[in-house]
């Protein structure tokens, strides 16, 4: 159940019948589940093609819903459409960081007589 599926491709299963829907960053075919939804089939295709977690997260769903959901997990959302939701205020990582102080260690100073 790795496989990383995109947005867009999310998009295209818009339908009632052709249902997906992303809930914190995974992917659902919610196809075949949606007449089973005891909160109806209208609230899932109100969310169809696309991201659904506030909503799904609103209802406050039981621990059983979360059971019932992994059936229909068919994967991950591509982690740079990922990135793109939490891209507000990104800092640096501790990572470049390093990177940058190993960098500046290795590049000479430059001279700035010119300037
Ligand atoms: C795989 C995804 C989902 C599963 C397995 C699921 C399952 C369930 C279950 C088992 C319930 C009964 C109450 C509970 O146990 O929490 C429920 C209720 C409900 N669900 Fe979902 N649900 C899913 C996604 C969604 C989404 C995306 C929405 C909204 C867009 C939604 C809206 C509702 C509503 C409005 C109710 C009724 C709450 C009430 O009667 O108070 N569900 N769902």
């Amino acid at each position: 159940m790795s496989r990383e599926i995109s947005l867009a491709e999310v998009k295209k299963h818009n339908k009632a019948n052709d249902l997906w829907v992303v809930i914190e960053d995974k992917v659902y075919d919610l196809t075949k589940f949606k007449q089973e939804h005891p909160g109806g089939e209208d609230s899932l295709i109100s969310v169809a093609g696309r991201n659904g977690t506030r909503e799904f997260l609103d209802v406050g769903h039981s621990q059983e819903a979360r059971e019932i959901m992994k059936k229909f997990l068919i994967g991950n959302l591509a982690a740079a459409d990922i990135k793109k939701k939490g891209a507000v205020g990104a800092s640096p990582t501790a990572d470049d960081n390093v990177n940058a102080n190993a960098n500046a260690n290795a590049t000479p100073k430059q001279c700035c007589i010119l300037h």
